[in-house]
């Protein structure tokens, strides 16, 4: 208790902090950055180094009441069709303006629902995107997957197309707590589609959970934990609750007075990481796990754990390009994000244009930060010789920051020559940790808590 209390003081309930998942964050980009520079980047772009492809499905047959993704309901395939044609017209023109010969090392089809796409709609989109960026040889293809929106056609054909990865929407398996969300979702569906999935050759399969629900108990999260590990993935991302009315709309459906409040919800999260170390996961950064032997728990163990807009990964390639509706591409030089609202990318494909409507470019600064902030996201450490060796002098800028850090969180953080190390006690601080490093905090944005 008193530790909570330190923790407590330090900010863990009360600070709202981005999740860093890039620096800057997309708050922060600028709408002077856009269609110009991102042909630019493209264009620039070294055809010897494979790039990873995000690829945004913005469509939800149901629309859960908690979800704060970029994303719409509809009840019919003729906006998702007509979406696969802009994409399709999008991969045109990014394969016009990137360099011959790239190739791409990584996918993943994110949204939304990438599943609600019938089999046709599959392979009509698998096969622009090959046809637009060849895959590399040993490349991989990850889809975000909504059990209860997916059959074992849909699953066969994203296998054929070379899906080896999956990653399905859990949140929770309680009835009263999936009604509180929106969200109906049984065990049987879901372990159906697990066995769909392995029958398809997955030998990689995340869950996402999600902790501090409306009328979530230590009951509940345990018997959801329980129920998620006869599923035997390989791994959990269990996130924190946002809630952002303010920012996604639908979340006004979620009775706030059924939220968990501080305590429980720290306790909560506790209560469920125990029982995945238990079961012999190990942690993964801030908020996933990892099967021993999986390919994330090597990239940590071995100092190559990275951590991009879906979390973490085991991805080495430096650049993403991102397509569809509000989906941000890593660049040499910057970020660029495509218009937010599906109306607005469209528009802009259809006229024959890129996409990109806000970005940022990357000071030298910028770059030092984003990579100590990675660093303390990944590996809870921010080494100074490497980020001398990568930065040369410049990252002495840091040591300012570092200095302070270390007086504003005192033994719960270790700053010698090395660097600074956030210990275990700690790690709960994380995020506010980072916001320490963040020269863009921006005014004005209210994001969502720290724990
Ligand atoms: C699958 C859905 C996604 C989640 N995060 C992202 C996606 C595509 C990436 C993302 N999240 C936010 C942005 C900023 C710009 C924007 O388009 O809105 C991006 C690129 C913002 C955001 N996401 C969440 C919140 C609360 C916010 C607002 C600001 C903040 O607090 O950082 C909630 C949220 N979304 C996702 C998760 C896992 C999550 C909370 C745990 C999924
Ligand atoms: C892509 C994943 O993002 C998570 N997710 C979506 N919305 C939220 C939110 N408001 N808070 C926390 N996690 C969320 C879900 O776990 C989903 O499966
Ligand atoms: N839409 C899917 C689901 O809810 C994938 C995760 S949320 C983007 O299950
Ligand atoms: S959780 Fe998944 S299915 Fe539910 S609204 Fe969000 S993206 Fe759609």
């Amino acid at each position: 208790m008193e530790h909570l209390d330190t923790l407590r003081a330090l900010g863990l309930f009360d600070a709202r902090v981005p999740r860093y998942t890039s620096y800057p964050t997309a708050p922060v980009f600028s709408p002077a950055v856009g269609t110009a520079f991102q042909a630019e980047a493209l264009a620039a772009l070294d055809p010897a180094e494979p790039v990873s492809v995000y690829l945004h499905i913005p469509f939800c047959e149901r629309l859960c009441w908690f979800c704060a993704c970029r994303t719409q309901g509809t009840t019919t395939l003729s906006p998702v069709e007509s979406y696969i044609g802009t994409l399709e017209a999008e991969l045109r023109l990014v394969a016009q303006t990137i360099p011959a010969g790239l190739r791409m090392g990584r996918l993943h089809w994110g949204g939304g629902t990438p599943t609600i796409l019938p089999p046709h709609l599959i392979h009509r989109l698998a096969r622009a995107v090959k046809a637009a960026i060849p895959p590399a040889e040993a490349w991989e293809f990850s889809v975000e997957i909504d059990p209860t929106m997916v059959d074992r056609a849909k699953i066969d054909a994203l296998a054929a197309e070379g899906m080896n990865r999956a990653s399905i929407g859990i949140q929770d398996f309680d009835p009263e707590v999936q009604a509180a969300i929106g969200r109906e979702q049984p065990y049987d569906i879901t372990r159906a589609c697990v066995d769909d999935l392995r029958g398809a050759g997955i030998t990689s399969l995340n869950c996402d959970l999600v902790y501090g629900l409306p009328h979530q108990t230590e009951t509940r999260i345990a018997d959801t934990v329980a129920k998620v590990l006869t599923l035997n993935p390989e791994r959990i991302a269990l996130f924190g609750y946002a809630h952002v009315p303010w920012v996604a709309k639908r979340q006004k459906l979620i009775d706030e007075n059924a939220l968990p409040d501080d305590m429980a919800r720290h306790r909560l999260s506790e209560l469920a990481a125990a029982q995945f170390r238990a079961a012999g996961f190990e942690t993964i950064g801030i908020d996933h796990f990892a099967r021993a032997g999986d390919e994330l728990a090597l990239a940590k163990d071995e100092g190559r754990l990275r951590r991009n807009f879906q979390g973490y990964t085991a991805d080495s390639c430096a650049t993403l390009i991102g397509l569809g509706a509000s989906s941000i591409s890593r660049l040499p030089q910057g970020y660029v994000q495509n218009a937010a609202a599906t109306a607005a990318y469209i528009q802009r494909i259809e006229a024959g244009q890129l996409a990109g409507a806000r970005g940022h470019v990357m000071t030298g600064d910028d770059l030092l930060r984003a990579d100590a902030i990675e660093m303390l996201m990944c590996e809870f450490m921010i080494d100074r010789d490497a980020l001398h060796a990568r930065h040369g002098p410049t990252a002495a800028a840091l040591d300012a920051d570092l200095a302070q850090i270390a007086a504003r969180f005192g033994d719960l953080v270790t700053l010698d020559a090395g660097g600074l190390r956030l210990h275990p006690a700690g790690r709960a601080l994380t995020r506010i940790v980072a916001s320490a490093l963040d020269a863009h905090m921006p005014d004005g944005v209210r994001f969502s808590r720290a724990s």
